[in-house]
């Protein structure tokens, strides 16, 4: 079986002259200070050598030791996927080298559709397979958070439902064997149950967090950063938390590229009369044929004119 601490870069052809130095497995990041795990599952505190050495959360990194708990980046091994959003003016990494992302959402705080679309158009971009998480099903709300979601059930995206406080068994129970032996990366809004997420398959997440991170961190608990997880002792399953944010740009993508990476537009996206129709007023328009026959559901298809907009908005 894989090790995701360990193994041998994937798609790296050319010897790199650090070749002969540590690999290292970056599990938090701290502004200009990483926090690498070593082979053995030591923890060292590691200072990037400069620019070409910015890495985050999940690269694999070649360092060289630096007295007995810290170490100097030299190189970052390439990256099999990385998961970013980006606005006009800044490329934001959450991870890099993921199996799947988990994208949680609850029945209450109600989840925004939109941020969850532009989640699900990020990990298609990046290549990264998404299962969606339903938690606090056993609130009232979870009949029409249940209906919100078959639009995304429909196109194909995989569906837990969860109640991770009020049922923590069965929710562990649908969870550890999508996890197991992977690496996950967990995003969803404030509010939604990740931190009891973590507690309830990571037993020992505030060890984890340890002694040296929380040096750096003021010892606070609440995600502030990215924090890797070794679910399982063996350190074959990870699981990834990362802190909330309010924006999620997507300006990594090209206008035309945008019902691509939709996947209940894309099925209608090579009907159009156009070869190069935006689905927004063109006649004899696939997309919107869809819409109007209920194919394609009518907040989707709203989130996508929304996101449009922005991706193609004149800048001064
Ligand atoms: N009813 C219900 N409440 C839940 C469930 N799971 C979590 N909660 C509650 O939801 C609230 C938020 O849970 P957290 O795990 O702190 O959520 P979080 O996503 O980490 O939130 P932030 O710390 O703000 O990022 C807490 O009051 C939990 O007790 C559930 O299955 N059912
Ligand atoms: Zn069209």
């Amino acid at each position: 079986m894989r090790r995701p601490g360990l193994g041998p870069a994937r798609g790296h052809g050319r010897m790199s002259k650090f070749h002969a130095l540590d690999l290292g497995l970056v599990v938090r990041g701290h502004g200009r200070h990483y926090i690498v795990e070593d082979g053995d599952g030591r923890r060292l505190v590691c200072h990037p050598r400069g620019k070409k050495s910015d890495c985050v959360v999940g690269d694999q990194v070649r360092f060289a030791p630096a007295g007995s708990d810290e170490g100097v980046i030299e190189a970052v091994e390439p990256r099999r996927n990385l998961l970013f959003r980006q606005d006009e003016w800044k490329t934001k990494s959450f991870a890099a080298n993921l199996d799947q992302l988990l994208v949680l959402v609850a029945v209450e705080p109600v989840f925004s559709e939109s941020q969850l679309s532009r989640a699900l158009i990020a990990a298609e971009q990046a290549g990264i397979a998404t299962t969606i998480a339903l938690n606090k099903t056993d609130l009232p709300g979870a009949a029409a958070a249940r209906e919100r979601l078959a639009p995304y059930r429909a196109m194909g995206l995989p569906v837990m439902e969860l109640a991770l406080k009020a049922d923590p068994l069965a929710s562990r129970a649908q969870l550890a064997p999508w996890l197991e032996g992977k690496t996950s990366f967990v995003l969803g809004p404030s509010g939604t149950g990740k931190s009891t997420l973590i507690n309830l398959l990571v037993p020992d997440a505030q060890a984890q967090v340890g002694d040296i991170s929380q040096a750096l961190n003021s010892g606070r608990h609440t995600t502030t950063t990215t924090q890797w997880y070794w679910v399982d002792a063996a350190r074959q399953t990870a699981l990834i938390d990362s802190p909330g944010f309010q924006e999620f740009g997507l300006k990594q993508i090209e206008p035309a590229e945008l019902p691509l990476l939709m996947p209940d537009l894309r099925a209608h996206a090579d009907h159009c009369r156009f070869y190069n129709c935006t689905h927004q007023h063109e006649p004899g328009c696939g997309v919107r044929e869809a819409v109007a026959a209920g194919q394609i559901s009518a907040s989707r298809y709203r989130i996508y004119g929304e996101i449009l907009e922005q991706l193609t908005a004149k800048r001064w």
